[in-house]
C-alpha cells in the first residue's frame, strides 16, 4: 500500500527515519499531546523486523511446538503430529501476508504521515529521501529526527559461508518448507528459538554448532544449560566449543525468502568434524543499521558496524541543538523491541517537552531518562524450557562490585508448577545486594516462567527491598510460588550464617 501524504509537502516537526515499532511510538509520543506533526520514512515495511521477520513470526511457530510439548507430558490428553502447513499459515496471518496496510492506517489515523523511501541525514534537521523510483526529496524538520533503522543479521567471515548464501532469522521465521537437515550456526537467542520450532515443525536432523561453551551465555549458565539438555532430549544434536571453519555449497539457487537455497551443504569444523545439510542457518548476531544514514553531514564519524551513541535522554551527543535522536537497535543498548518501544516513550517525551520549551526533570524515575538499560533489562527467550531474566547475572554484578546473596530454587518442587505439567524441569536465580537488601538480577528457567518476569522486572526497577517483598503473597497454586521459595530459601541462608548451635 503507498501511503496517502502530500507528495509536495516538505517541513513536518518530528522525522523518524524507520517505520518500526518503536519509530511509531516515538511519532505518537512527540505528537499526541503536544500538536507536533511528525513523518516517518519507512525503506520497506512499516512496523520493522519485529512485526514480520523476527518476534511475531517466530512467536506464532514457537506457540504450536510449546502447546504440543505442554500437552504431551500431561496423562489425558492425545496429542497427534504438528501441521506443519496449517502453523505456516497462521504464521502468515500473523504477519499480515507482509503487508503493512494496517500498521500505515494506524499512523495515518494517529495523525502521523509517511513517506517510503530510504532516508539520510542531509545537514542540520534534514533528511533526503530516496524513493522507490529513484527519485530524491529533501524534508526538514522544525524540532528533531529520530534514527531508529534497526539492526541486520550479521555473517561472519567464514569462508565459503556467504557464497553459500545462508538462511537468516528472515528465512527461518518466514519459512516456506522444512529442510529435512538444518545446520544453525550461533547459540543465542535465534538459533536457540529456530532449532525449537525447525524441530518441533518435523525438521528430522537439527544441528547447533556453538563456539561457547554454553547456549544463550548472557543469560545464567543454568539457563543455557537447561535449554541445552532440552533441545538434545527432543532429538537436536547440540555441539558446543567447536566452529564453523569452511562452508560448501556445490549449487546455489534464489528460490526466494524462506526456501532452501540450493544443493546441500557441508560445514566443516574447527574440530575436524563435518556437519551436512539441506540449509545452513546463521545466528550469529545483528550489526546495527548505522552506514549510509549521512551522519557524516551532521559532524559524527562511526566506524563500520558501529551502534550510533546516545545518551540517557536518547539524543545523540556532540550534535549542535539536541535535535538528532536514535532508538532502537540501531543504538546498540539492547537489542529487544519493548526496549526499543520504551526508549521511544523517553525520545517522544524529550521531543515534546523539548519544543514546549519545558525544561526536562531530572528526577531518578523521570520520564526523561532511560534507567533501565543499565542493568535492568528484562527479556524472554521462547525456547522449551522458556527462560525469563531481568537485570544483571551473578557474573555482572560481581564485576560491577557488588555484594550479592546468591539464591536459587528447584521450580518442580512448587505446587504450581506440579499440576502444571508431568515432569516440570526448572530453576529460579534471585540476586540480592546485600548493602541495600534489594533484588539486582533474577533469573527463571523452565515452562510457564515468561509471565513471571514482569514481577521480577518490578522488583528490580523498583528496587523494592526484600522485607516488603515478604508481603507480596502469589496466588496458590502458580509459579509465581517461586518467590516465596526463594526468600524462603534467602532466609533460611541468612539464619544458618547466623545461627549458633544449640547447646547439648
Ligand atoms: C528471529 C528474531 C526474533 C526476535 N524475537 C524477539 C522477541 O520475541 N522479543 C523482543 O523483544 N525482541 C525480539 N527480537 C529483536 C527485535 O526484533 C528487535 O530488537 C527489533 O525489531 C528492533 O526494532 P528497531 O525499532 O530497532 O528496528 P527494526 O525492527 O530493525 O526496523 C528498522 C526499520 O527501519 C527501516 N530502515 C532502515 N534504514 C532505513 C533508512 N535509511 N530509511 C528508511 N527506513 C529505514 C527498516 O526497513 C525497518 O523497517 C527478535 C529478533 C529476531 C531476529
Ligand atoms: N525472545 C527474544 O527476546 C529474542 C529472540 C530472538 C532474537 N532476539 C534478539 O535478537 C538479537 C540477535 O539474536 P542472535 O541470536 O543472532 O544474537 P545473540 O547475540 O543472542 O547470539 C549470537 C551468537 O552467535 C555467536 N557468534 C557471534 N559471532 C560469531 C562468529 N563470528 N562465529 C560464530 N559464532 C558467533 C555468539 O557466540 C552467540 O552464541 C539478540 O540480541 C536478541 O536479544 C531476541
Amino acid at each position: 500500500m503507498s501511503a496517502s501524504v502530500d507528495p509536495d509537502r516538505t517541513e513536518w516537526d518530528v522525522i523518524v527515519v524507520g517505520g518500526a515499532a518503536a519509530g511509531e511510538v516515538a511519532a505518537q509520543y512527540a505528537t499526541q499531546f503536544s500538536g507536533l506533526s511528525a513523518v516517518i520514512v519507512e525503506k520497506e515495511l512499516v512496523g520493522g523486523e519485529c512485526s514480520y521477520w523476527a518476534c511475531m513470526p517466530s512467536k506464532a511457530l514457537l506457540r504450536p511446538v510449546e502447546v504440543r510439548a505442554n500437552a504431551g507430558d500431561l496423562s489425558g490428553l492425545g496429542v497427534g503430529a504438528v501441521d506443519a502447513a496449517a502453523v505456516l499459515g497462521r504464521r502468515d496471518v500473523v504477519v499480515n501476508h507482509l503487508d503493512d496496510a494496517s500498521q500505515v492506517r494506524w499512523a495515518l489515523g494517529a495523525g502521523i504521515d509517511v513517506v517510503r523511501g530510504r532516508g539520510r541525514l542531509d545537514g542540520a534537521r534534514a533528511v533526503v529521501v530516496t524513493g522507490p523510483g529513484g527519485g530524491e526529496r529533501r524534508l526538514t524538520a522544525r524540532h528533531a529526527v529520530v534514527l531508529d533503522t534497526g539492526s541486520t543479521p550479521l555473517v561472519p567471515p567464514v569462508p565459503g559461508l556467504a557464497e553459500a548464501r545462508p538462511w537468516t532469522s528472515r528465512d527461518v521465521t518466514n519459512l516456506h518448507e522444512i529442510p529435512a537437515r538444518v545446520v544453525l550456526i550461533g547459540g543465542g537467542v535465534v538459533a536457540c528459538e529456530a532449532a525449537t520450532w525447525l524441530r518441533g515443525l518435523g525438521a528430522g536432523e537439527v544441528t547447533i554448532v556453538h563456539r561457547g561453551s554454553r547456549l544463550l551465555a548472557r543469560n545464567e549458565p543454568f539457563a543455557g544449560d537447561l535449554v541445552a539438555d532440552a533441545l538434545r532430549a527432543s532429538g537436536v544434536d547440540v555441539r558446543l566449543g567447536v566452529s564453523a571453519v569452511k562452508v560448501r555449497r556445490d549449487r546455489v539457487d534464489d528460490p526466494g525468502i524462506g526456501h532452501v537455497r540450493g544443493s546441500e551443504v557441508t560445514v566443516h569444523l574447527s574440530d575436524g568434524g563435518t556437519v551436512v545439510a539441506d540449509e545452513v542457518v546463521v545466528a550469529t548476531g545483528r550489526t546495527p543499521n548505522s552506514a549510509g544514514l549521512g551522519l557524516e553531514s551532521v559532524g559524527l564519524t562511526l566506524g563500520p558496524g558501529e551502534p550510533v551513541p546516545v545518551d540517557d535522554h536518547l539524543t545523540v551527543p556532540g550534535v549542535d541543538g539536541d535535535w538528532l535522536y536514535a532508538i532502537g537497535d540501531v543504538t546498540g543498548r539492547a537489542l529487544l523491541t519493548h526496549m526499543g518501544k520504551y526508549q521511544a516513550r523517553i525520545a517522544g517525551t524529550v521531543i515534546a517537552d523539548r519544543a514546549a520549551g519545558r525544561p526536562l526533570d531530572d528526577g531518578p524515575y523521570s520520564v526523561h531518562t532511560d534507567v533501565v538499560d543499565d542493568g535492568r533489562v528484562p527479556q524472554v527467550v521462547f525456547t522449551d524450557p522458556e527462560v525469563g531474566a531481568v537485570g544483571l547475572t551473578e557474573a555482572e554484578a560481581r564485576d560491577r562490585g557488588l555484594d550479592v546473596e546468591v539464591v536459587e530454587y528447584d521450580l518442580a518442587q512448587l505446587a504450581g508448577t506440579y499440576v502444571l505439567r508431568e515432569n516440570y524441569v526448572g530453576r529460579a536465580k534471585l540476586l540480592v545486594d546485600r548493602s541495600a537488601d534489594v533484588v539486582v538480577g533474577a533469573t527463571f528457567a523452565g515452562t510457564g516462567v515468561a509471565e513471571l518476569t514482569h514481577s521480577a522486572t518490578t522488583a528490580v526497577v523498583g528496587r523494592i527491598p526484600v522485607p516488603v517483598l515478604w508481603h507480596v503473597v502469589p496466588s496458590y497454586p502458580t509459579v509465581s510460588e517461586a518467590w516465596l521459595r526463594l526468600l524462603e530459601t534467602l532466609n533460611a541462608q541468612r539464619n544458618a550464617a547466623t545461627v549458633r548451635p544449640r547447646r547439648g
